[in-house]
């Protein structure tokens, strides 16, 4: 396959040095300062993918752009989500086809699994408070993480005794805190914790480098064209 990177930075690079080890071609790269091109200068002509890796203000400015160009997109940016209907209406608007997910790993798409499943048990059990903690290198942007806030979601879903996030210690028992940490090159760490007066319980993913989160963008990367409308990680592994 032909894929066009846009955003060559920790993230693109990982993925387009994968990528060429799957057999794949850099149809191009798009970056603010890695290249000169510009998203107008592809289309379905030139490269059958997209795969978007940027910044939380960059990131929907793309996505609109390459569903223009009638390029099916693959999104990894995080922080950008207050535009998520906005491109969906698009994706329908232009027939196009749009692949998001706030983690691409394989290992993380399970904890999201894992973590529905627990916060409905706990739920039916009682007896726990529930918190969720991020760690993230001192670069991260964004804050909470995109992983960070699909686990909370995850949890408000089946777990009514909260029916909010907050960004710091919960002030009262119905928010459920998301305490964000920024330390040195952390690749990223998202910890569900369930505490009770008898005893505590953890679902924790570490990610050890950045080649889980490459893979999973491939693998959608790989799945994406031909098929038209919005998906996600559930569809693409079944979950
Ligand atoms: N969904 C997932 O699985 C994962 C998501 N992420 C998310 O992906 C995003 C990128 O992460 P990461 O690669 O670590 O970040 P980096 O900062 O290392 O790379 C981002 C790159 O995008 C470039 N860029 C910024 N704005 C634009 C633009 N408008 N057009 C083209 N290129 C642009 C930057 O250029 P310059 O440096 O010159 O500004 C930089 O080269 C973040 O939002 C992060 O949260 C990260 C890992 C996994
Ligand atoms: O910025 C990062 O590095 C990461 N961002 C994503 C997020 O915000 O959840 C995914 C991963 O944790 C790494």
């Amino acid at each position: 396959m032909k894929i066009l990177l846009i955003g060559y930075g920790k993230m693109g690079q990982t993925i387009g040095a994968l990528a060429q080890q799957r057999g794949h071609e850099i149809a191009g790269i798009v970056d603010l300062h890695a290249s000169q091109a510009s998203i107008a200068d592809f289309s379905p002509a030139t490269a059958d993918v997209a795969v978007e890796f940027t910044h939380p203000d960059s990131a929907f400015a793309n996505v609109q752009a390459c569903l223009r160009q009638g390029l099916p997109v693959v999104c990894g940016s995080t922080g950008w989500l207050h535009h998520f209907e906005e491109a969906k209406a698009l994706t329908e608007e232009v027939q196009g086809s749009l692949f998001y997910a706030s983690n691409y790993s394989v290992g993380v798409n399970l904890f999201f699994h894992f973590n529905e499943y627990i916060a409905a048990k706990m739920n039916q059990f009682g007896g726990y408070d529930v918190a969720v903690r991020e760690i993230h290198h001192t670069h991260k942007i964004d804050q909470p993480s995109g992983t960070a806030l699909t686990t909370a979601e995850g949890i408000l879903r089946h777990f009514p005794a909260k029916s909010t996030w907050r960004n710091a210690p919960a002030e009262t028992p119905a928010e459920l805190a998301i305490i964000s940490e920024r330390a040195g090159e952390a690749v990223g760490t998202h910890i569900v914790t369930y505490t009770s007066d008898v005893d505590t319980l953890e679902l924790k993913h570490e990610a050890h480098s950045r080649e889980g989160f490459a893979l999973g963008a491939l693998l959608a990367a790989e799945w994406l064209p031909g098929r038209q409308g919005v998906f996600g990680m559930k569809e693409l592994l079944d979950l």
